[in-house]
């Protein structure tokens, strides 16, 4: 999906709201185990309940690699299931050498491999360069560069004092110089919506993945007022705030309601801005 094409889907349904779909066996709703494969049961029922309400929909990895191959079957099943007008972003937190990353980028990117045909990746940017550019040779897939997370250990390195403000900082302006707004996204925690004017002065025009609201937090209208620009420029994410909104037969029916609330809140945002 190209970045017009996003812009295109967020006018178009109102909303800026990503679905995460981070299923725990132990949280989903007892009936779902009679299928075959529960966990893609649960997803396929929150994507249907949702999916005219949010723009991208994020599987997070570790949720899937935790239950081993059927795992792995169901992420697969997901990502296949997960509609083309939406973007589909892997939350993999990926970063290694250079060769290892090509075969990260083979396993999320290249259908005729792994069966996985995701548009986006997470990507952590410790080990720099050539560790992110491998998924940049996949024409017209996205790479999002961890910036500042809504981690309480965000402290820990993303603070550190540089040349240009905070390690974060140096982190965007320099991966700007590896690809352009059209490729690159950046993830920053709705939890530090205060940081984002200063984000937005090295990233002026890529979008930003921001998980963080609902269960972590975050305020949505926080990160509007620091984040929005004129195309949006914004992904808000929430998983457990929508797929655990309720837990028996009628989970997506509460989930549909979650992320209703949110895509209201969201038009209000887009509508306030001039975007739409
Ligand atoms: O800084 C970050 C980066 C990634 N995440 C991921 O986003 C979702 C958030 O889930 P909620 O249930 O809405 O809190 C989850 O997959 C995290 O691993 C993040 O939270 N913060």
């Amino acid at each position: 999906m190209t970045r017009q094409q996003l812009v295109d889907q967020i006018k178009q349904k109102k909303s800026f709201l990503c679905v995460g779909l981070d299923p725990d066996i132990d949280k989903i709703p007892e009936f779902l185990k009679q299928y075959p494969d529960p966990i893609f049961e649960f997803n396929k029922r929150i994507i249907d309940a949702t999916k005219d309400l949010c723009v991208a929909y994020k599987p997070n990895s570790a949720f899937y690699e935790a239950y081993g191959v059927k795992g792995l079957q169901s992420l697969i099943a997901t990502g296949k299931y997960i509609p083309k007008d939406c973007l589909s972003i892997i939350d993999a937190k990926r970063g290694d050498i250079g060769n290892t990353s090509d075969k990260y980028a083979c396993a999320f990117f290249d259908e005729s491999t792994s069966g996985m045909n995701f548009d986006a990746i997470t990507v952590t940017p410790y080990m720099g360069n050539d560790s992110v550019t491998p998924y940049l040779k996949y024409d017209g897939k996205w790479v999002i560069i961890l910036a500042l997370t809504s981690s309480i250990g965000s402290k820990d390195f993303q603070y550190l004092p540089t040349e240009d403000g905070h390690l974060y900082e140096t982190v965007i302006k320099k991966a700007n110089t590896w690809a352009g707004a059209d490729r690159l996204m950046y993830v920053v925690g709705a939890t530090k919506s205060t940081e984002f004017t200063e984000i937005r002065k090295y990233a002026p025009d890529n979008f930003l993945l921001v998980p963080g609201v609902g269960a972590q937090g975050g305020s949505l209208q926080d990160v509007c007022q620091y984040g929005i620009t004129k195309d949006c420029g914004l992904l808000v994410n929430s998983s457990r705030g929508i797929i655990y909104a309720g837990s028996g037969e009628d989970f997506a029916d509460a989930a549909r309601a979650e992320a209703l609330k949110l895509q209201k809140e969201m038009q209000v945002e887009l509508e306030k801005s001039g975007i739409i």
